[in-house]
């Protein structure tokens, strides 16, 4: 994996939830619009076509009422009954036809006798009698129609169109002087003796009449049947998005839980200002002033801050001690050349270098490049023994750098592979006494009796000696006296940022 893969902090995660969230809330909202849209289209066209079809068998009944009063024969006569079947073959719908005066009675056509009936009202001469409407449209007989002395019967498939698919619906006359209710249920005593008054009439209702006559019709979908559809929406969708969140949400996890991993973390600040500067001052001990300082490398990003000692290994392990370095390096030189030139001193920088990169020629072809710039500083590159040193190598290199006006140190001396042989062989200029020599100098701590021995050998090597980790006063006053000319701890100053160094160097009175 690349650094630039990782892009994901706490704050990325919740504001990329927030937009799922966000598009989820907006998907639904257009699909209940869509949904709303579509059940008011279908009831629309319901509607509609409930109209057509009672305007088709009003017609019809009407016209053929109209032709069998012009049959002047007697009625249930040869003739009648011959111009009843004849006019009954031209029907589009009617079934059959029934007269019925006094105690006279005949038919024509298939028939079945009705169970129940239900007549409904009287409209413009017209009597329309629907038997055995319900729910289930095999239960249909027909439907009956009166004028005058003669009936129609309609097929059941005719009933049928009144039996709107799956919603409510009334269809009433709206003439002037006439409002008739005629079949369905009329909207005005809807659902108010089964509902709680709370709860809506309707959610939806589309209202359709006819341009040729007085036929209206109204059709509703309850809140119930609304909800219903929103629900089986809602199981769909939420299904799929969850399924969908969970999948982002894995990838997101994993993603982050590897940028919370170490290297990823380190990766990523090398690109993007994780890593900052700190910089200790290093003293002339007899005379208490700065002459310069060590640039020490600090992290922290979004999990928060890591120490040098966790991140220091970890740099080597994923191979990035030089760009670190050259990060590191590029931005001390950057602002302690310009805190040397305000102060108008020349500074030593001291900066650390990882062992393998101290024989590598990409290194050294950077410090030339950044030493060239750097008109107000002495740089020291200091390197720790913590693993072994190829010598012969690092030899090469070490007199190359002298000869630019470079110096080396051996940091931390008397720690990890830093050994009298190397000191001999590389040519030093400066060594770093390392502060475990230093801790409990003022007690007689058996480790410091080595001192005066190190001491000895910096002198025999020509050696300037820094002694590091000095805490108190006492452990300074020794080592003058043990003729240490250079030291760096936090009686002098903890690390600190270029501006506190600044600070300090200003209010430098020992000059
Ligand atoms: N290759 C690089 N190594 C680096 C770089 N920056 C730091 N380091 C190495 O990390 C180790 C830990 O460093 P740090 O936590 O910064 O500790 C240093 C000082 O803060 C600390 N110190 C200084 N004075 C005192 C003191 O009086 N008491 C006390 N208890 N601690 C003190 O000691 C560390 C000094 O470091 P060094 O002189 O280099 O030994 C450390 O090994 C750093 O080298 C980097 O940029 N590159």
């Amino acid at each position: 994996m690349t650094s630039k893969e990782i892009t994901y902090t706490k704050k990325e995660l919740a504001s990329f939830f927030r937009l799922i969230g966000g598009t989820f809330i907006c998907v639904w909202l257009l699909i209940s619009a869509i949904v709303i849209w579509d059940i008011a289209n279908e009831l629309t066209e319901d509607a509609e076509e409930l109209i057509e079809r009672i305007e088709a068998v009003h017609y019809e009944g009407r016209a053929l009422a109209k032709n069998l009063q012009g049959v002047s024969a007697a009625p249930c006569s040869e003739i009648h009954r011959k111009a009843m079947l004849k006019f009954l073959n031209q029907q589009a719908f009617i079934q059959a036809i029934n007269y019925s005066a006094g105690n006279v009675a005949c038919e024509v056509g298939t028939y079945a006798p009705f169970d129940t009936q239900r007549t409904l009202h009287h409209i413009e001469h017209f009597d329309l009698t629907i038997n055995s409407l319900s729910a289930r449209p095999e239960d249909i007989v027909g439907l009956e129609v009166n004028h005058g002395d003669y009936r129609f019967i309609y097929p059941s498939k005719v009933s049928a169109a009144f039996l709107l698919l799956n919603v409510d619906f009334e269809l009433y006359f709206d003439a002037e002087t006439v409002n008739q209710h005629l079949i369905g249920m009329p909207l005005e005593h809807r659902y108010y003796d089964e509902h709680a008054s709370w709860w809506p009439d309707y959610a939806l209702l589309v209202k359709s009449c006819s341009s040729n006559s007085a036929y209206c019709s109204i059709l509703t979908y309850s809140p119930r049947q609304f909800l219903g559809v929103f629900i089986d929406w809602i199981g769909a969708i939420s299904g799929i998005a969850s399924l969908a969140a969970y999948l982002v949400y894995r990838l997101l996890k994993r993603r982050y839980q590897s940028r919370r991993d170490i290297g990823h973390r380190l990766l990523y600040g090398l690109e993007n200002q994780g890593f900052y500067c700190q910089y200790q001052p290093i003293i002339e001990l007899k005379t208490g002033k700065i002459v310069g300082c060590e640039v020490l490398a600090r992290f922290r990003d979004d999990f928060g801050h890591l120490s040098p000692y966790h991140f220091i290994p970890e740099i080597s392990a994923i191979k990035q001690t030089l760009p670190f370095t050259r990060l590191i390096v590029e931005q001390a030189i950057s602002e302690i050349n310009q805190v040397a030139e305000s102060t108008s001193k020349q500074l030593k920088l001291n900066f650390n270098v990882f062992p393998q990169d101290f024989i590598n020629d990409q290194f050294w072809a950077f410090v030339d490049e950044v030493s060239a710039k750097s008109h107000h500083l002495n740089l020291v590159v200091e390197i720790t023994e913590d693993q072994p040193l190829d010598i012969s190598e690092s030899k090469r290199y070490t007199e190359q750098a002298q000869k630019n006006g470079i110096r080396i140190a051996m940091d931390d001396f008397g720690s990890g592979y830093s050994n009298l042989l190397s000191i001999q062989a590389l040519n030093y200029d400066i060594l770093k006494i390392d502060q475990s020599f230093i801790r409990g100098l003022e007690n007689d701590a058996i480790v410091s009796s080595l001192l005066p021995n190190i001491i000895d050998i910096s002198r025999k090597y020509e050696l300037d000696v820094v002694a590091e980790g000095i805490e108190h006063e006492a452990q300074r006053d020794i080592l003058i006296e043990l003729g240490v000319q250079l030291g760096q701890g936090w009686l002098f100053g903890k690390p600190m940022s270029a501006s506190d160094f600044k600070a300090l160097l200003r209010d430098d009175r020992s000059e």
